[in-house]
């Protein structure tokens, strides 16, 4: 069996798909993501160009177009077909997540290719199950912004081969030169099992009115050298995000502090997803 890892397939071009096809192309994989609909894909490929563009100008890439060529948007899961790995990057919603790794699962050919998920809170196994290779089947989880943060979680299931495992983390190590920790399929996984509390109990605060967002968010990064606070982090995550990793962690564990504060559920509702709409705990100019 040849073990390397050269196509690569991303389903969804948002916030994370678009960062982990960035990170493969720079690595020298051949990329195609798949988007839902036209607009979705030009958008992607708009967020992508965007990103490789600001790294050239800023000195730390030799050239934008030598990557974005190795990348294609299109909307046909089929295209999917030759991949020797393939991360779903979806909205986190397990209905969703569950459909498209059964697809995945009849389009991909190779009986040794990996099909990968970027959830951060979906238990593998459940993904696993729906397809006909679950030893094949792992989570790999990538930290917004992606080109920036160095860790990816590697998640197997009860399923999963070892070998899928190792092929994964040379990959991730070797070629995308980030760094790999492991840890059981439980909801959460190592970062959000602690992070994702920490920024709930920063919303609940600032719910009470015991400090402005501006003087929580300080606090952390004044008196804990974090590179910003938790209300700005959770802006950056996504509110939407942030509360679908809440609740997943809730219904798992059943523990109060991963219940999502009341606050978090009407900025939900209102829209208001952080950096992506324009506004959440701070407003943003684009
Ligand atoms: C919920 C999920 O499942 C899991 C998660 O993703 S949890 C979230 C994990 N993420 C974090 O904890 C992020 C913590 N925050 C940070 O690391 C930093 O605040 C930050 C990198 C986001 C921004 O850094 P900051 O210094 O405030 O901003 P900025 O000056 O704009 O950026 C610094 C450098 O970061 C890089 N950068 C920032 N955003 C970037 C992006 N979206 N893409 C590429 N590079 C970026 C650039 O190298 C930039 O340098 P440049 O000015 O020369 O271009």
């Amino acid at each position: 069996m040849d073990n390397t890892l050269q196509k690569i397939g991303v389903v969804g071009c948002g916030l994370m798909g678009a960062g982990i096809a960035e990170v493969c192309a720079r690595a020298g994989s051949d990329v195609i993501v798949v988007e839902s609909s036209q607009e979705r894909a030009d958008a992607g490929r708009g967020r992508l160009e965007k990103s490789l563009r600001r790294a050239e100008e800023r000195g730390r890439l030799d050239s934008a177009d030598e990557v974005l060529g190795r990348i294609r948007v299109v909307t046909e899961l089929g295209d999917l077909a030759d991949r020797d790995m393939v991360v779903e990057a979806i909205v986190e919603d397990e209905g969703a997540k569950v459909e498209l790794f059964k697809q995945l699962d009849e389009i991909v050919t190779s009986p040794d290719a990996i099909l990968a998920s970027n959830t951060s809170s979906i238990p593998i196994m459940k993904l696993a199950t729906v397809t006909k290779r679950p030893s094949n089947v792992l989570g790999v989880h990538f930290f917004n912004p992606v080109p920036v943060l160095k860790l990816v979680e590697l998640v197997p299931s009860l399923m999963t081969a070892d070998d899928t495992v190792e092929r994964a983390r040379t990959y991730v190590d070797g070629e995308l030169g980030k760094h790999a920790i492991t840890c059981q399929d439980r909801a959460g996984f190592v970062v959000n099992s602690l992070l994702i509390p920490f920024i709930l109990s920063a919303i609940r605060m600032y719910e009470s009115g015991f400090a402005t967002a501006e003087d929580i968010d300080q606090g952390f990064v004044l008196g804990a050298a974090h590179p910003q606070g938790p209300l700005a982090l959770a802006d950056l995550i996504g509110l939407d995000t942030t509360m679908a990793v809440a609740q997943s962690l809730y219904e798992e564990f059943k523990e109060p502090l991963y219940a999502p504060p009341p606050l978090l559920q009407r900025m939900v509702d209102a829209g208001l997803m952080g950096r992506k709409s324009g506004r959440g705990f701070y407003t943003y100019d684009s």
